[in-house]
């Protein structure tokens, strides 16, 4: 076999010294742009300025601009030939991953085609290396050798594949050559998936699957939902999918204009290494709960812990499902077209301890423009008649004694602040108190213009509880299980949060609702593509509001049903909600179903945890089974996990050990602190360290370890039928090693899984 390595070294070779005579070239265009740089700004030196006549002003102003211009031209340029260098380096360390033999139908000409994670050519049109994101580099993953169609920018083209051939490229060198017909090897997967987990996300660019690639590269869908089992490399995917189409849209989308909604802040930190890796930035990242702070400053809002660990009682969470319901987003949008014809709540406007504008007068400015305008026209327009009031009540001070108090005194330092850039010359005395008093009462109005132009008229907390305490007219509430007395019970909580500036989760995305059904907003119309990992812990609720927020944007919203460890039951009817949300000519749906991360004999107990988990598949990597160990005190627990812990550190295996509840996990801290390296996980914000961690369930979500240790999986912790996803969760968190700890009796949930699927400890 020494040919193909002999001849694929020479080329590697080749490409290799093309890159450095590239790299070379590149290190003189830096150094050039550098200079013509720093030649633009020093030309400051030689912008003359001249204020003492106009048009000595306005040359001044014209050469600021011009030197601007080309400061900025040159900065650019500056910019794009590091980023030229930066994506030679990463091609120096490896060009390319893969080569196709590609002969188009109608030419003569078979191609060889390496992909990489760049495209590079050595001369115009010559590519030595085509990015993976090329249309021609699709073929790698979708198809296997033979016939193939593949799309490109001018349609679909056929053309036929003579060879697949798979690098493993270490320092330059060629180490493995794999050549298959079959699409990605497994070989080559099971080597991209046998390695150890890290802190870090890794891309998976040269072992993409053909369902993945399909959400990768899928374009048309306005909606693409893609269901698929834990490990099943949904997240890794996706953001192979953000790459793409920043390459795909190149010029016309940037990172800033893609945003993804993520579990976690922690998971945020895990997955901020990939796009990176394959040469792009970050996407826009956050929390639901972050950008709801964001959005609501003024309150506190119920933290990721707090909703987790909460026990709404069954009146409660009836209440809780219904404010996620899409019939409650019907409902508040109905109540706020009524509110162009009545109970609008609003404020007065006072200064300086007086009223100036009753609310009543709002009222009957607010109620006086015709009756089809909109609410946001109405509150627009009384916005605008406010203003105008404020302007007049300013006229109208000008003689008051308060003006002229504050003239007199007025020190040195206050009246040159007050006059600015003005001539300092007056006609007369009257002009100048006149000048001053305008001045002084802008200035002590200006807090009030600001509230009326940020619309403090509406006073949109009354109005969040008047809506709560009229919604029995616009829904029937014992169609959700509601009586009228939990209902009212409910919005006196939410009252009693308010007043102590706090919101809980059920409401919070209402309010931000009605604040922007309100306002009129037509939401953040730049984003373009919006990402939804975890979609089965949104309601419904959220979903709506987010695409009424994102209304130029394409969705791709990704999740386990299986995994749904808030909204529980809540999740199958989010998948026929969304039928409604969106036109279903336009949504895609792909479902994935083999699992990458988990050794066969992990993924196959984990399914068995589930109701219905046929559809799950093992990728056939072998390893232990789990182990189950029931011990009959804390204390034995303790002891069984030291011992696990030593064995894992032996075999090199980091381990996760997850509780349920946070006060759990500073148990297990408190217990193993002294004698073994652990780190507690406590909250979101806290970043991912090597060595074992202590982790409650919660903020494990979409996060990987060699090994997990499921801490007190005992009938007293896990009871309750809709905690079954939960511990579904947990246990597919581990790649290779997986030990259940309980104390007494194991919980129920495990009972229908089938006795060889693992071993007692
Ligand atoms: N095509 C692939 N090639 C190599 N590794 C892959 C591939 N797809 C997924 N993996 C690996 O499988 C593991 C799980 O992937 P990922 O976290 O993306 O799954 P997920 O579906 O988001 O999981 P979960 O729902 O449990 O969070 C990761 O280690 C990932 O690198």
């Amino acid at each position: 076999m020494a040919e193909p390595y002999d001849t694929e070294q020479q080329r590697l070779d080749f490409v290799l010294a093309k890159i450095k005579e590239a790299q070379t070239r590149n290190a003189n265009e830096q150094q050039a742009a550098k200079q013509r740089h720093a030649d633009v700004d020093s030309g400051w030196q030689d912008v003359r300025f001249k204020t003492n006549t106009y048009s000595g002003l306005f040359e001044t102003a014209m050469s600021v601009r011009e030197q601007q211009q080309m400061l900025a031209q040159r900065e650019s340029e500056m910019h794009s030939t590091q980023e030229q260098g930066k994506t030679l380096d990463r091609l120096a360390k490896r060009p390319y991953f893969a080569r196709i033999d590609v002969q188009d139908a109608g030419s003569d000409e078979v191609e060889s085609i390496y992909i990489g994670l760049a495209s590079f050519a050595d001369r115009p049109d010559n590519y030595l290396v085509y990015d993976w994101r090329a249309p021609i580099s699709s073929i790698y993953y979708d198809d296997n050798v033979g016939a193939v169609t593949y799309q490109t920018p001018a349609g679909p083209q056929d053309a036929n594949v003579s060879l697949k051939r798979q690098f493993q490229l270490e320092d330059g060198k060629i180490v493995t050559i794999f050549d298959t017909d079959e699409t990605v090897g497994d070989q080559m997967l099971l080597d991209a998936v046998a390695g150890e987990s890290s802190t870090k996300m890794k891309s998976i660019v040269t072992t993409i699957q053909r369902e993945q690639n399909k959400i990768i590269r899928n374009t048309s869908a306005d909606l693409l939902f893609v269901q698929g089992a834990a490990g099943s490399g949904k997240t890794s995917a996706v953001l192979q999918r953000v790459a793409y189409l920043l390459y795909r849209y190149r010029g016309q989308l940037t990172s800033g204009q893609v945003v993804m909604f993520s579990p976690n802040q922690l998971f945020n930190d895990y997955i901020d290494q990939v796009l990176p890796e394959l040469g792009e930035q970050n996407m826009v990242q956050m929390t639901y709960y972050q950008y709801a702070s964001r959005r609501l400053p003024r309150f506190k809002l119920e933290t990721l812990q707090a909703r987790f660990e909460g026990q709404p009682n069954a009146a409660e969470k009836k209440i809780i499902n219904f404010k996620g319901s899409m019939a409650y987003f019907q409902a508040m949008q109905a109540y706020t077209d009524s509110l162009n014809q009545a109970d609008i709540q609003l404020r007065s406007i006072s200064f300086a301890g007086q009223e100036i504008i009753s609310a009543d007068r709002i009222r009957s400015i607010f109620y006086s423009f015709n009756e089809n305008y909109k609410l946001g026209n109405r509150v627009q327009a009384t916005r605008e008649k406010l203003l105008k009031l404020l302007q007049s009540y300013a006229g109208s001070q000008l003689k008051a004694d308060w003006v002229e108090e504050s003239i007199q005194d007025l020190s040195k330092e206050e009246y040159d602040a007050l006059l600015g850039d003005q001539p300092k010359e007056f006609k007369s005395e009257e002009a100048e108190t006149k000048y001053l008093a305008r001045k002084i009462i802008k200035q002590a109005l200006a807090p009030i213009v600001r509230g009326v132009k940020r619309n403090r008229f509406v006073n949109f907390n009354r109005q969040f509880v008047h809506m709560l305490n009229v919604m029995p007219k616009y829904v029937k509430l014992a169609d959700f299980g509601i009586t009228e007395d939990n209902w009212r019970a409910s919005v006196r909580a939410t009252v009693k949060g308010m007043q102590n500036g706090q919101l809980t989760l059920a409401d919070m995305t209402p309010f931000m609702m009605l604040f922007d059904l309100i306002k009129g907003s037509h939401g953040q119309r730049d984003i373009r593509f919006v990402f939804i990992d975890e979609i089965q812990d949104y309601t419904p609720f959220q979903l709506a509001f987010l695409k009424m927020n994102f209304p130029k944007a394409r969705f791709t919203m990704l999740g386990d049903l299986n995994q749904a460890i808030f909204t529980k039951e809540n999740a199958p009817a989010l998948q026929k909600e969304l039928g409604k949300l969106f036109d279903p000519a336009k949504s895609e749906y792909i479902e994935l179903t083999e699992t990458y991360r988990s050794t066969q004999q992990i993924t196959d107990f984990a399914k068995a945890l589930l109701r219905d988990g046929a559809t799950i598949h093992a990728f056939n990597r072998q390893g232990a089974l789990p182990k189950v160990e029931v011990v009959d005190s804390q204390a034995s627990m303790v002891a069984a996990a030291k011992e696990q812990l030593a064995a894992n550190q032996a075999a090199h295996e980091t381990t996760a050990i997850i509780t349920k509840t946070l006060a759990e996990a500073e148990t297990v801290y408190a217990a193993l602190k002294n004698d073994t390296d652990v780190t507690v996980i406590r909250t979101e914000n806290q970043r991912l360290v090597p060595g074992t961690i202590i982790v409650p369930a919660y903020l494990a979500k979409g996060l990987e370890f060699d090994a997990v240790i499921m801490w007190d999986a005992s009938n007293r912790t896990y009871q309750d039928e809709d905690e079954r996803q939960l511990v579904y969760t947990i246990a597919s968190r581990a790649m290779h090693q997986l030990t259940i700890l309980a104390e007494g009796k194991l919980s129920p949930l495990f009972d229908q899984v089938d006795q060889e699927l693992y071993v007692k400890g």
